[in-house]
């Protein structure tokens, strides 16, 4: 049942109970002008939307048309047709951007960024505690620390392995906080001495820190600290000292822990990572979001036989070496990922029966929930209050999947009419743009100049950037294998143009520079030594999966000092636009061997069915999957984009045929279930896949992948959600 509210239009009714009964009471907002305003916010605006999504479409016709008619492709041509189309604009003169009001985590501080999906009460709750994280742990609880030669983790503690991560800890301490003289390896104890740290030997000798200044604070007594913060780089290292500790008390120096400041923001996503389908998934995402705004948001929850509850960590409080407070926030600065400009939603209805643009209600509810922050943050005493979020004042929205700068120019403007509405200052809701379509990639200076007021980030998505490289080249011919494509020229193009644009544009003081997501959330050690890259090559942050990775590639910005980086590569040669705009198509797809073929095939559609039949049936939008070589990889659906829309082209351009990928999806099925074997709610897929709701979406996503819009799965899943839930 509907609450009509004006005549032409219709709400939800549990949207609007949900608006009106929880969210509108605490802003202050009058309900029936919120409404109001709300409904001419989408009459207006929603034309746009489509409009832009038709634009989308037009491009998209007139690209295929000219590779039909181009099949020996020349650059130059190409790169004057895609300016005669208007799908490359001129590049604005130089400018700046003059985003302000932005919280240090952003605007100064470089450090792991973590996503997390929203609707997941007791994984959003412990990424936004991620804030801090113990390294011992980390390193104790992942492949940094080899299994082997008696180093596996058992049930019980395991000393050898202990003391693996003890010197790799101590070894990180030496490398960036060494001492003066000594190592920490052989400090017996600490103390706090005037306002410096002084490291004891077992001979009585002392050292100071080569930088004194790197420590800031402690805890409990100068003579006796169970805690010494130190600093490098603007992120903290908290030395955690129990004498009668599990771990300090077999430690010389007492050293129970040594916590990291590890994801300093995390985004709490509404989009790629989350199935949401209908009103009622809506407004549990959206109940989730305020519940952590609010600081009020709990999960109880199982765990090795025994329930927990989980809540928002307060800040860490302790002694400054000259006498005041330290206080240090204790959670990560929170974010908020809305959804992109295709899809609608039934949370509204005009008088057409169009439902409306999603994004559009999506940046008003989050915008009012961030609200609650500020409103608190104005209100209240900062230091009496325990949980805030922006210090600034600022609510940060993360926008994804935008094409080009007309359609950051729309965002910008919604977020002016939200802003409006719930009486927020003008540039109060800061826009991250997702660089994860190649028309924003390649006029990505252009966009920023629409933004250049809110703009706060810029991050290469890269997994849906893949997905759009293929879809947008489809006519263009057959791509490279998977794992190929990743080797080309056009994505190391488009990561350092990312980073040189971040620059020229001034974002160093006002905004992230991001590089993406590690996709391997079991393989630690691997993202040691790969990610490092990331700071190296000038991003401010990038993302991780897990709270452990946050804590573990914190550690590269210990190693890496990006304002240094930064400084170093401004003004470097710019990225010629023609290696960003060369397509990675194989040059002999006839070489490829059977078997080569067949791999692909079956690495390509072990992840989709492995994600896809969680999603469909039970509604889980992001999951660990294992691949052909039983890697677990994590899946959304930015990489179910990449698979599908990689197998929708090597269909078209006959590498495989239907026949192949009918065949390997049974197989795979019988795998996929396999893998999922007495997981509570899940459906098998054979051997009666063609009652299978979650197969039948996989080959939707596969045969009609090539007709989807931008290649974007999400229409196909919400489909066979929608159905799945009708079923029950
Ligand atoms: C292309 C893009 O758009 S990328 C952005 C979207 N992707 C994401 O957001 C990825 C987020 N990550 C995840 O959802 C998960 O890590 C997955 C699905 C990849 C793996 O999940 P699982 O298989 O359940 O992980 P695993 O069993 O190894 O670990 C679970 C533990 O880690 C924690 N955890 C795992 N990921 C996260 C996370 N992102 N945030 C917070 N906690 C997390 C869980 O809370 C749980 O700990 P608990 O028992 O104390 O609650
Ligand atoms: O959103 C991130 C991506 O890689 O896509
Ligand atoms: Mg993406």
């Amino acid at each position: 049942m509907n609450q009509a509210l004006k005549k032409e239009c219709e709400i939800n009714q549990g949207f609007y109970r949900f608006i009106n009964e929880e969210v509108l009471p605490l802003t202050g907002l009058n309900s029936a002008t919120f409404w109001h305003d709300l409904t001419a916010l989408v009459e207006d605006l929603a034309p746009e939307n489509r409009a832009l999504l038709r634009t989308r479409q037009q491009l998209q016709d007139q690209i295929d048309q000219w590779h039909l008619a181009n099949p020996q492709f020349d650059m130059e041509s190409y790169q004057a047709f895609l300016r005669e189309i208007n799908y490359l604009v001129d590049e604005p003169a130089p400018f700046t951007i003059t985003t302000e009001n932005v919280d240090q985590e952003i605007a100064e501080l470089a450090g792991p960024q973590l996503v997390v999906p929203v609707m997941n009460a007791r994984f959003a709750l412990n990424a936004a505690n991620a804030r801090w994280g113990s390294l011992y742990d980390a390193l104790y609880g992942s492949d940094a620390i080899p299994s082997d030669s008696g180093l596996a983790p058992c049930r019980k503690y395991n000393p050898a392995r202990g003391k693996h991560v003890i010197d790799f800890a101590k070894d990180f301490l030496d490398q960036v906080c060494p001492l003066e003289k000594g190592s920490h390896h052989d400090v017996a104890s600490y103390t706090v001495y005037f306002q410096h740290l002084l490291a004891y030997f077992p001979d009585g000798s002392e050292s100071g820190l080569v930088s004194p200044c790197q420590f800031v604070a402690f805890a409990n007594s100068k003579a006796d600290p169970s805690s010494i913060v130190l600093k490098n780089n603007g992120l903290h290292i908290e030395v955690v000292i129990d004498r009668q500790g599990f771990i300090g008390q077999h430690d010389l120096s007492g050293i129970d822990d040594i916590k990291v400041e590890a994801a300093l923001s995390t985004i709490m996503d509404l989009e790629d990572s989350i199935a949401a389908v209908d009103a009622s998934d809506k407004i549990a995402a959206y109940r989730n979001w305020m519940g952590l705004i609010q600081g009020n948001l709990t999960a109880e929850f199982d765990k090795n036989g025994h329930t927990m509850e989980r809540h928002l960590n307060p800040d860490k409080i302790f002694n400054c070496k000259n006498g005041d407070e330290y206080r240090l926030h204790g959670r990560s600065l929170l974010l908020v990922r809305n959804v992109g400009h295709l899809m609608d939603t039934e949370l509204m209805q005009d008088a057409q029966g169009n439902f409306a643009p999603e994004g559009i209600i999506d940046a008003v509810v989050t915008s009012m929930i961030g609200m609650l922050d500020l409103q608190h943050t104005h209100d209240m005493d900062m230091s009496k209050r325990d949980i805030h979020n922006s210090r600034t004042g600022s609510i940060y929205i993360v926008k994804p999947k935008m094409h080009g700068p007309e359609e950051v120019a729309f965002t910008c403007r919604l977020f002016g009419r939200v802003e409006d509405m719930l009486g927020l200052a003008r540039n109060t809701i800061k826009l991250g743009i997702m660089d994860e379509e190649r028309r924003t990639t390649v006029n990505l200076k252009a966009c920023i100049y629409e933004a250049k007021e809110r703009v706060f980030f810029i991050n290469t998505g890269f997994l849906d950037r893949t997905g759009d490289e293929i879809h947008t080249s489809m006519e263009a011919g057959p791509f490279l294998p998977k794992n190929e494509i990743k080797q080309q020229v056009w994505i190391q193009a488009y990561e350092n143009a990312n980073v040189d644009a971040g620059l020229t544009c001034g974002f160093p003081g006002r905004a992230q520079i991001g590089k993406g997501m590690w996709a391997m959330p079991d393989e630690m050690a691997s993202m040691l030594t790969a990610k490092i890259e990331h700071p190296r090559s000038g991003a401010s942050t990038a993302w991780v999966p897990s709270p452990t990775a946050a804590v573990l590639h914190a550690l590269h910005y210990h190693q890496v000092n990006v304002n240094d980086v930064q400084q170093q590569l401004k003004g470097r040669a710019a990225t010629p636009l023609s290696k960003v705009l060369t397509v990675p198509l194989m040059a002999a797809p006839e070489k490829l061997t059977n078997e080569q073929i067949e791999n692909e095939l079956a690495n390509n559609i072990q992840g989709i069915l492995g994600y896809v039949v969680r999603w469909v049936e039970m509604g889980v939008g992001c999951s660990k999957v294992p691949d052909i070589n039983n890697i677990g990889l994590m899946e959304d659906r930015a990489t179910l984009r990449i698979s599908s829309q990689h197998i929708a082209n090597w269909l078209k351009h006959g590498v495989c045929t239907p026949q192949q990928v009918e065949a390997v999806m049974d197989r795979m099925a019988q795998q996929v279930d396999q893998q999922n074997a007495g997981l509570a709610g899940y459906r098998n897929m054979s051997p009666n896949s063609e009652q299978s709701l979650a197969f039948k979406a996989a080959r939707a996503l596969i045969f009609e992948g090539e007709q989807q819009p931008s290649g974007y799965t999400e229409p196909l899943l919400h489909q066979y959600r929608q159905l799945a839930k009708q079923a029950g």
